[in-house]
């Protein structure tokens, strides 16, 4: 297969040669000749991108496919330009043994993209079984409850930052303080209340003692969905790393008069100010990535008063389409949209062979048109989710998406590629 005249994210114009699953050459545009029976994929005037790495999904599966599955999940990925999807451990059973972990790899063989697995943490976990098996990371680790009440306190937070170093193993952390948060708002019954409770000091607490337990015994952690400048700057500061969500990216309190309940995560919605600030990071790098905690829950789930609403929203096939909208528009270089979701995650979390459009890579590739720009429409998604935060945004959505050089999808003709998602801890 040949890519022609692609400008990759630096601004190069290179041909790219696709062999079996790797990128075999990228050479100067106009110096490729296609072969006999070569495809040839033209790309004058678009960027090419390596697939997006988030980190942080959840698939619902085993236990709440009503919500989402690992088919609809991975052609949502697929659709929104995402090649590699890190699922969290709060399903049921919760991924806490190896059981647990055996039977999510048994439905994440349903997926059209590729796939880490990570190892959850609770007083039933086993930690030995866990380890035996090839996990993406331990995480995310939950300090306060969220979906699923999978809350730890700090003595067990600490043992499973020794087990995880034992392990050489990296730990996502969910960073919320719960005896923070500010009880005198549970009077309250309209949507910012959420954000009222779960308050931005609790973030910063728990970010800074989860950095300085992870410091004192040598433990490597990454900060989940990071929501304030504070927590951003404590993690940098601790030579730690954190992803920030595009709904904290892009939304704030502001929008809960229009988002109501559907606004309701964990953690909450910020005042605009924190998040201009949190975009301040992003842009200049303090921020090392962008994930999307896609956390799906039906409409009618969340069709209900403030504090019985599920936490989360889905982003995981808007994220890229959003973003490029940003690069398109000057307010982040295409050359950081990379960065945050696809080199930081592959260099971070150790995958070597992703990440980035270079000879010996996997294939996992993402062609754009900078100018096409559409409106987000739910119905127009490919997860089970039947609603988006994002509903009516600017994106613009890759024309098509190869996972490990075949298409994985086209979106001239709305069509996927097979369910051939492979464990990336699995792979060579
Ligand atoms: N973020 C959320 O509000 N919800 C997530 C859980 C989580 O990531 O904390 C979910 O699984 O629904
Ligand atoms: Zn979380
Ligand atoms: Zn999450």
């Amino acid at each position: 297969m040949l890519i022609e005249d692609a400008t990759l994210a630096d601004g190069r114009r290179r041909d790219v040669r696709v062999s079996g699953e790797r990128i075999d050459t990228v050479a100067a545009a106009g110096s490729l000749d296609a072969g006999a029976d070569e495809r040839v994929l033209g790309a004058t005037g678009k960027r090419l991108l390596p697939g997006m790495i988030d980190t942080h999904v959840h698939f619902r599966q085993p236990g709440f496919g009503h919500k989402e599955t690992w088919t609809t999940g991975s052609k949502s990925a697929a659709a929104g330009g995402v090649t590699t999807v890190v699922d969290q451990p709060n399903t049921n059973p919760p991924t806490v043994t190896g059981a647990a972990y055996d039977e999510k790899v048994d439905y994440a063989a349903e997926s059209l993209v590729d796939y880490g697995i990570n190892g959850g943490v609770t007083p039933d976990w086993n930690p030995a079984e866990l380890f035996e098996r090839p996990l993406f990371a331990l995480g995310e680790v939950f300090l306060a409850d969220s979906t699923g009440d999978m809350g730890i306190d700090g003595q067990l937070f600490a043992e499973a930052l020794d087990r995880a170093t034992e392990s050489d193993t990296t730990v996502t952390v969910h960073a919320e303080d719960a005896t923070l948060f500010n009880e005198s708002a549970r009077d309250r019954t309209d949507a910012d209340a959420w954000s009222a409770y779960r308050t931005a000091r609790a973030e910063e607490e728990a970010v800074r003692r989860a950095c300085s337990l992870a410091t004192d015994r040598d433990a490597r952690i990454h900060i989940a969905h990071t929501s304030t400048p504070e927590g951003i700057d404590i993690a940098a500061e601790a030579g730690m790393t954190c992803e920030v969500t595009p709904h904290h990216l892009f939304l704030s309190r502001n929008d809960l008069d229009e988002l109501g309940t559907h606004g309701r995560m964990n953690p909450p919605l910020r005042r605009e100010r924190r998040r201009q600030r949190v975009y301040e990071r992003v842009a200049d790098g303090t921020v090392d990535m962008i994930a999307t905690d896609h956390a799906p829950h039906t409409a009618a789930e969340k069709d209900t008063d403030i504090w019985s609403a599920p936490s989360g929203v889905p982003g995981v096939e808007t994220v890229l389409p959003l973003l490029l909208v940003e690069a398109a528009e000057g307010r982040l270089s295409f050359g950081r949209v990379r960065d945050l979701t696809a080199a930081t995650p592959a260099d971070v979390f150790d995958l070597p062979d992703r990440g980035a459009v270079e000879e010996g890579n996997y294939a996992d590739l993402v062609l754009v048109d900078p100018d096409e720009t559409e409106q987000i429409r739910a119905g127009d998604l490919h997860t089970n989710c039947d609603w988006t935060p994002f509903e009516g945004w600017d994106a613009i959505f890759p024309e098509w998406t190869m996972l490990r050089g075949q298409m994985a999808y086209e979106r001239a003709s709305d069509s996927f590629g097979p369910a051939r998602g492979e464990n990336v801890r699995s792979l060579a």
